[in-house]
């Protein structure tokens, strides 16, 4: 009789945990996986594919106000809410059952509920049923951290957002990050009135200041109003059904929705992981090392719990290296340089590498090439937007160091020249590279 019920036990079916069953169980592993909510996790369910599928429903807007341009006029133009959530958590399921089919064909059992770990090799089921498996690889994702102030439990996080009865018509978000930058151009876009509220003066940490600059701008222009330095410190339930969200000593706000979107951290409660003798580190995660071995030998951790990069492919790439290396006599780690990233704001910003102030600091000696330019769409529009691109080069070796881009479809754009950062490529590879003209994309062999 075999030692053990499976040679590898999941928790957690979201990115990282569906890819390592699957790759597992195609090297013959036999795998099993549970999960607490849905199949999916987080980027199927409540994150990446429904917000995408929001922002595309938003961009209609645009689109159609623009349409008289082109010589189209739209009569009766209106937007339901309720059309577009609906056609969206139908996707959603969709992709569901789809992943699930993916855990069948490659005969990965699932349990649709909350698994604990008892011990290196013993894992508990909601239910009361105790399994054994030789590994156990913990892929239980993040969530949302709320703020402490009176009144936080009347406010939403992106979990809930996707559910919304009605359309509200004021939203106050607090964040300035990805979520909130993401949801605060869907609604604006939608036709309510948001406002953001942010604790410091910056939005979008991490990304080029010039894009970021950009970004504020072209949105305030859109109606978005912010409020830097002051955090909320209380929302209160108005006789109407509504609330009121006081942004530090500033004068409260009325919204329908209030949106918390302050960070994510690893969603490790309760998991039980004294009982195999893992402490967490100082953010909350579970450390783990190149191989994403945690400090027991028999257990694995990938994806936004170990919080290296919290995005889907990073997820992916950490559970299937997790398998090859394990089950597939493959020992291979993640690698982290160069992970092209996107905020799906209106409009969308994207970035690979350096941005200008990392690299000056790193290596001093840096060439920074720009194309700002008003997309053509947009001057035959009348839209004053403008796209920023911006290129960071080594001087010495003139190797590129970072892309930065904030424009029309930039995430899409960028995706392929990442693959030229990536490569080592210099800007004289970009220079001789011929413009595809007409496009946007053509800047990116055009900078100055
Ligand atoms: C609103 C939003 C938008 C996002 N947009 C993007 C984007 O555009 N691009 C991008 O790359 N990333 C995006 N992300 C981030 C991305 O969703 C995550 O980085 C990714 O899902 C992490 O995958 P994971 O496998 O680590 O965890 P998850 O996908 O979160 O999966 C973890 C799963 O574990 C389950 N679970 C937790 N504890 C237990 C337990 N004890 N027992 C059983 N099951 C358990 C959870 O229910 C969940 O299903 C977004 C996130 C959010 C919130
Ligand atoms: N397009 C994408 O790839 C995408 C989209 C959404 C989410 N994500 C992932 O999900 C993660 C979580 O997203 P997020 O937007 O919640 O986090 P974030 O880290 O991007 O932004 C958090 C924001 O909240 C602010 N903040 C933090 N603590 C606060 C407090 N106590 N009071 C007031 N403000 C506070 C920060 O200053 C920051 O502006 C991201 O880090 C990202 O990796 C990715």
């Amino acid at each position: 009789m075999a030692q053990y019920d499976y040679d590898l036990f999941v928790i957690g079916a979201g990115s990282g945990g569906v890819r390592a069953s699957r790759i597992a169980a195609s090297h013959g592993a036999k795998v099993a996986v549970a999960e607490e909510h849905r199949i999916g996790g987080t980027c199927v369910i409540r994150g990446c594919v429904p917000k995408k599928l929001l922002v595309y429903g938003s961009h209609f807007a645009e689109e159609l106000q623009d349409a008289s341009h082109y010589g189209w006029s739209v009569e009766g133009m209106k937007f339901d809410w309720s059309v577009l959530r609906d056609a969206v958590l139908r996707d959603v399921t969709r992709i569901e059952t789809a992943y699930t089919a993916t855990l069948d064909n490659n005969k990965v059992d699932h349990f649709l509920e909350r698994a604990t770990i008892t011990g290196p090799h013993g894992v508990k089921l909601a239910s009361g049923r105790e399994i054994t498996a030789k590994y156990i690889l913990i892929a239980t994702g993040a969530w949302p951290v709320m703020p402490e102030f009176d009144g936080v439990e009347h406010c939403i996080t992106s979990n809930e957002v996707f559910h919304l009865e009605k359309f509200p018509e004021r939203v106050v978000i607090q964040g300035a990050g990805y979520i909130a930058m993401e949801f605060a151009g869907i609604f604006n876009a939608l036709g309510a009135h948001v406002t953001v509220i942010n604790r410091s003066e910056t939005l979008l940490r991490g990304y080029d200041q010039a894009l970021r600059d950009r970004l504020l701008q072209i949105t305030m222009a859109r109606g978005i109003e912010y409020k830097f330095n002051c955090p909320l410190t209380k929302v209160e339930k108005t006789a109407d059904g509504g609330l009121l969200a006081t942004p530090g000593k500033l004068e409260p706000l009325k919204a329908d929705v209030v949106l918390i979107a302050t960070g994510r951290k690893p969603k490790t409660d309760g998991l039980g992981l004294e009982s195999a003798g893992i402490e967490l580190g100082p953010r909350g995660e579970i450390p783990v090392d190149d191989y994403s071995k945690t400090a027991c030998d028999s257990i694995y951790a990938v994806g936004d719990v170990t919080d290296r990069i919290q995005l889907t492919p990073i997820a992916i790439r950490e559970g299937h290296a997790f398998a090859d290396s394990v089950f597939g006599g493959n020992k291979r780690n993640t690698v982290y340089d160069c992970v092209p990233s996107a905020v799906f704001s209106q409009p969308p910003l994207a970035a690979v590498g350096l941005t200008e102030g990392e690299a000056r600091n790193k290596y001093g000696n840096i060439k920074v090439y720009s194309a700002d330019f008003r997309p053509m769409k947009n001057v035959f529009a009348s839209r004053q937007e403008r796209g920023l691109y911006k290129m960071v080069v080594d001087a010495n070796s003139e190797k590129i160091l970072g892309i930065h881009m904030i424009g029309p479809e930039s995430p899409e754009i960028l995706q392929a020249a990442a693959i030229a950062v990536r490569a080592g490529l210099t800007k004289a590879d970009f220079d001789a590279t011929v413009a595809l003209h007409p496009s946007m994309a053509e800047e990116l062999v055009l900078m100055r």
